[in-house]
C-alpha cells in the first residue's frame, strides 16, 4: 500500500481521501529539514504547501518517493530538477485557491488605497483620527498587471468591474485573450508610466526574480500603491522601504515576503504599508479545494499511474491510463532493446507511431520509450527523467505518426543512430518494432528483418550470416551450458544473408557464452538482454 507523507497543514479532506483510496497517511507538520530527510525514504508521496521545501537534499533521500504534491499554486519551495532527475513527478492544483488569491488582491488594493488596517487601530485606540486619512479613489484610476494568467486574469475581471482601466505585462499573453479580458497588453515600461496601482501575479522565476528592481520602481508614477500576494522576491524590498519613507510610494500592501515566516523585514514599521503573513489562499473554499484535488491527483498517480498538473511529466488521464499501460510497456522494451544494443552510445533517436497507437496521447509513450532507451548507460531514469536527460545529453530526437499501419493494428518502431565504429552497420542506424497484440507486448522487426515473438525477461539476441548447422551450435553451446530455452524467434533478410537470432532464456547464462558464441563463424554480434 502507498504511502504519503503530508508535511504541511492540509484540509482534513486530503486526508479522507487518500484513505479512502487505500492511501496510508503520516501527518508530521513544521519538520525541519534534517527531521524531514531521516524519515524521507518511508513515502511514495509527499504532501506540501509553501512551507515544507522538498530540496535537493531532501529529493536525495527520498528513494521511494514517486510524486510531490503542491496542494497551492507556487512550487518555488521544491527543487523541480532535482525531482525530475530522480524520476519524481511533480504536481501542483493550478485553480483550487486563484479566486481567492485573487479576493486578497482586491482586498489589499482597497485596505492599501483607504489605509483600513492604520484607520481601524486609530479607531479602536479611541482617536477617532477622522483627518489622518484621505483615501484614493479607485475608479476609472489604472490597474497595472504584472503576470496576467489564472489569478491575474480574476484580478482584472474584478478591477473591471470597479470601472478601473487594466493595463498588463505579461509576455506569454496573447493579443486574443487580451481583448477576451478586456485588458490592454503594454511592456513593462508603458506599464510602469501609466500604473496608478500595480499588483503582481508572476511566478518567481529566474526571468522574474526582482522584476521591480529599484530602476523599475524608479520608473513608476509618483503615489503608486504597489500590492503583491504573488511571491517576496519579485520586488526589491529595500527599494520599496526606501520609496514608502520618501513618498514616491503612496502605499505597498504585501502578502508575500523574500524570507518567510517574515518575523522581521525591512518593510514593517514602514508608513503606508500594509502586511498579511501569506494569507493569499487561506480561505475555507480554497484549501477544501486545494486538498481535495491533491489528494485526487496523487492517489490517481501512485494507484494508477494517471497524469494531472504535472510541472515535469506529460499529463495522462485516468481514462487513458489503462489505455496506453500496454503501448507504455512495449515503447520501454523496445527502449531497452536499443539501449542494450548501442554499446557506443547514440546521436539521435526516432520513434514512428503507426495505427492506433498514433491516434493516442504519445508523450508518455515517448517518455516510455526514452526511459527504457536510457537505462543501459544511466542506470537510474524513468518516464520523468528520461526526456530532460536526453535533451541535456544534446542527442535529437523526433517523432513520426501516421494512421496506416500496413500489417499490425498498431506500431511503435524506435530508430537510433549510432556512431560509426568498425562494428556499425552501414547506414549507423539501429532500428527494432514492435506491436501490441492482446494487450501484450510482441516485438515484430528487428534490423528491418521480420520476425514475431513475445519478451522474455532475459534474452539472447543474435545477429548472424545465415548459414547451415549455425542453429544447432547455438542450441548445442546453450545445452551444454545448462540453460533452457523458452522462446525462439528467428528472422533473415534473404538466404544465406543477414539474420537474427531472438532466444528467450530461462535464467541469466554466464560471461563466457557471449564470448563463445561471438566467436561462432558467421556471428556479427551477440548480447544477453534484460527487460
Ligand atoms: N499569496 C498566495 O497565497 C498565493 C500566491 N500565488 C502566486 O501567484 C502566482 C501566479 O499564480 P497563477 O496566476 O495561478 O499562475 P499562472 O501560471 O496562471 O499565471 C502566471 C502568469 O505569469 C506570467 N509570466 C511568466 N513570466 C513572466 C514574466 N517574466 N513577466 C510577466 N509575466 C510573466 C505567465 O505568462 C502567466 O500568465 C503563483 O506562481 C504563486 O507564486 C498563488 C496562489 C496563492
Ligand atoms: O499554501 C498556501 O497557503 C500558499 C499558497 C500559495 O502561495 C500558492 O498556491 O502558490
Amino acid at each position: 500500500m502507498p504511502k504519503v507523507l503530508i508535511a504541511d497543514d492540509l484540509s482534513q479532506a486530503a486526508v479522507d481521501i487518500f484513505t479512502n483510496r487505500g492511501i496510508d497517511t503520516d501527518i508530521k507538520v513544521g519538520l525541519s529539514k534534517d527531521e524531514l530527510i531521516a524519515i524521507a525514504d518511508q513515502y511514495d508521496g509527499l504532501a506540501v504547501r509553501s512551507a515544507c521545501k522538498p530540496d535537493a537534499d531532501v529529493i536525495a533521500a527520498a528513494t521511494n518517493l514517486k510524486v510531490i504534491g503542491r496542494a497551492g499554486i507556487g512550487v518555488d519551495n521544491i527543487d523541480i530538477k532535482a525531482a525530475t532527475a530522480k524520476g519524481v513527478v511533480v504536481m501542483n492544483t493550478p485553480f483550487g485557491n486563484a479566486v481567492t488569491t485573487a479576493e486578497h488582491a482586491v482586498a489589499m488594493m482597497f485596505a492599501a488605497a483607504r489605509q483600513i488596517p492604520a484607520a481601524d487601530q486609530g479607531t479602536q485606540a479611541g482617536k477617532w483620527p477622522k483627518k489622518s486619512f484621505v483615501g484614493t479613489e479607485l475608479s476609472y484610476k489604472t490597474l497595472g498587471l504584472i503576470g496576467c494568467g489564472n489569478i491575474g486574469a480574476r484580478v482584472a475581471e474584478r478591477a473591471k468591474g470597479l470601472t478601473m482601466k487594466v493595463v498588463a505585462y505579461d509576455p506569454f499573453l496573447t493579443e486574443e485573450r487580451a481583448i477576451e479580458l478586456g485588458v490592454e497588453k503594454v511592456d513593462l515600461d508603458t506599464l510602469l508610466a501609466r500604473a496608478d496601482v500595480i499588483t503582481l501575479h508572476t511566478p518567481l522565476t529566474d526571468q522574474t526574480r526582482n522584476i521591480l528592481s529599484r530602476e523599475a520602481l524608479a520608473k513608476a508614477k509618483k503615489g503608486l500603491i504597489l500590492v503583491n500576494c504573488a511571491r517576496g522576491g519579485l520586488v526589491d524590498e529595500a527599494a520599496v522601504r526606501e520609496m514608502l519613507d520618501n513618498g514616491h510610494l503612496a502605499a505597498a500592501a504585501f502578502d508575500v515576503f523574500a524570507e518567510e515566516p517574515a518575523k522581521e523585514n525591512i518593510l514593517f514599521g514602514a508608513p503606508n504599508f500594509i502586511a498579511t503573513p501569506h494569507l493569499g489562499a487561506a480561505t475555507v473554499e480554497a484549501q477544501e479545494n486545494v486538498a481535495l484535488q491533491v489528494a485526487e491527483q496523487m492517489s490517481d498517480y501512485l494507484l494508477s499511474g494517471a497524469v494531472t498538473n504535472a510541472l515535469n511529466m506529460p499529463s495522462v488521464t485516468a481514462d487513458e491510463a489503462p489505455r496506453l499501460k500496454p503501448f507504455i510497456e512495449l515503447a520501454e522494451k523496445l527502449g531497452a532493446f536499443a539501449g542494450q544494443v548501442s554499446d557506443h552510445g547514440f546521436e539521435e533517436v526516432v520513434i514512428e507511431y503507426e495505427g492506433e497507437v498514433a491516434e493516442l496521447n504519445r508523450k508518455p509513450v515517448t517518455a516510455a520509450a526514452l526511459s527504457g532507451l536510457l537505462h543501459a548507460s544511466r542506470g537510474d531514469v524513468n518516464m520523468v527523467s528520461a526526456p530532460s536527460i536526453l535533451a541535456e545529453s544534446g542527442v535529437k530526437l523526433s517523432e513520426t505518426k501516421t494512421e496506416e499501419s500496413p500489417v499490425y493494428d498498431n506500431l511503435i518502431r524506435i530508430k537510433v543512430k549510432v556512431p560509426r565504429t568498425a562494428n556499425s552497420d552501414e547506414t549507423g542506424w539501429r532500428s527494432l518494432a514492435g506491436t501490441v497484440s492482446a494487450g501484450r507486448p510482441r516485438i515484430v522487426e528487428v534490423k528491418g528483418m521480420p520476425l514475431e515473438g513475445a519478451f522474455s525477461s532475459v534474452m539472447l539476441y543474435v545477429n548472424n550470416i545465415d548459414k547451415p548447422g549455425f542453429i544447432g551450435a547455438l542450441g548445442a553451446m546453450l545445452g551444454e551450458a545448462g540453460i533452457n530455452i523458452a522462446t525462439f524467434h528467428l528472422g533473415r533478410q534473404d538466404t544465406g544473408g543477414e539474420a537474427i537470432a531472438l532466444i528467450g532464456i530461462d535464467g541469466l547464462p554466464p560471461h563466457e557464452l557471449t564470448e563463445k558464441l561471438d566467436a561462432l563463424p558467421h556471428v556479427r554480434y551477440a548480447k544477453v538482454l534484460n527487460f
